[in-house]
């Protein structure tokens, strides 16, 4: 199981204005924890800190539970696929492992090729591949990674609707015993694959994270439940009334 994450901060300003409030973040080890919220209120932000992309302001605090650092630990998925459009589709996935100068596991990279359903395609170039099929070769990749955490923004955010709920019930299961923050605008995307959620509210002195409670069920939970149903439409209320 992955360790968990704890994310003290004292409040983030970006250009003047305070965008993330005085908050303890903490990210349970193995689950996914789903952050929610309207356009701009420092979701991205939020997991670009605990990525390491942007330095933490003075007095935060970003901690794993074994103690150890996250450099070099997490994995990242974003709404653009970023695949090299002059590798084929073994050379994207094993791609990590050759920037480290390291000779990848191919064998490993063709077995999670076949997990999301592209084998047979190894050599296809990403043009030669659909935007769905492009999302898995880069949900294939980041997990070739193996890292025990996974950041993930948008990631299913620019696909359609049947094949978004394929990749997502494929990613619950590649995901299991990860520490998965994962951004989303789609509350029915939370409320399958997370184990909390957290919507972060707009507010003055920077936004605040509120905790929404999630059907029972562990994920990925089937979308025609009706307790999904309900939690979905009051999601759907709350964040439209925090917006
Ligand atoms: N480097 C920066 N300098 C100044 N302001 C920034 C910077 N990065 C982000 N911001 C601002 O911080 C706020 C939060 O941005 P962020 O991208 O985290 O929002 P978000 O919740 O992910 O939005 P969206 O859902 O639209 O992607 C926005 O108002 C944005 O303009």
């Amino acid at each position: 199981m992955a360790p968990s994450v704890a994310l003290s901060l004292p409040g983030l300003r970006l250009g003047g204005r305070a965008v993330l409030g005085a908050a303890r973040f903490d990210f349970a080890g193995g689950q996914t924890t789903a952050l929610l919220g309207p356009s701009g209120v420092g979701k991205s932000t939020l997991l670009r800190l605990v990525a390491g992309l942007m330095p933490l302001p003075q007095g935060a605090r970003l901690e794993a539970s074994d103690g150890g650092r996250l450099a070099g630990r997490i994995a990242w998925m974003g709404q653009q696929d970023l695949l090299l459009p002059w590798l084929d589709l073994l050379g994207n996935v094993t791609l990590g492992a050759r920037l480290r100068g390291r000779r990848p596991d191919r064998e490993r990279a063709r077995a999670l090729i076949a997990s999301v359903g592209l084998d047979g395609r190894e050599a296809a170039r990403p043009s030669e591949l659909s935007g769905g099929m492009r999302q898995r070769a880069a949900l294939a990749r980041t997990l070739m990674e193996d890292r025990p955490f996974v950041l993930m923004d948008e990631p299913f955010s620019a696909i359609d609707a049947p094949t978004r709920h394929r990749l997502q019930s494929l990613a619950a299961g590649l995901l299991r015993g990860r520490t998965v923050l994962l951004v989303t605008h789609d509350p029915l995307e939370a409320l399958r694959l997370a184990h909390r959620i957290l919507v972060l509210r707009p507010a003055p002195g920077g936004a605040w994270p509120e905790d929404h409670p999630l059907p029972h069920g562990v994920p990925p939970r089937a979308a025609h439940e009706p307790a999904l149903m309900a939690s979905q439409a009051a999601l759907l209320e709350r964040l439209a009334e925090a917006a």
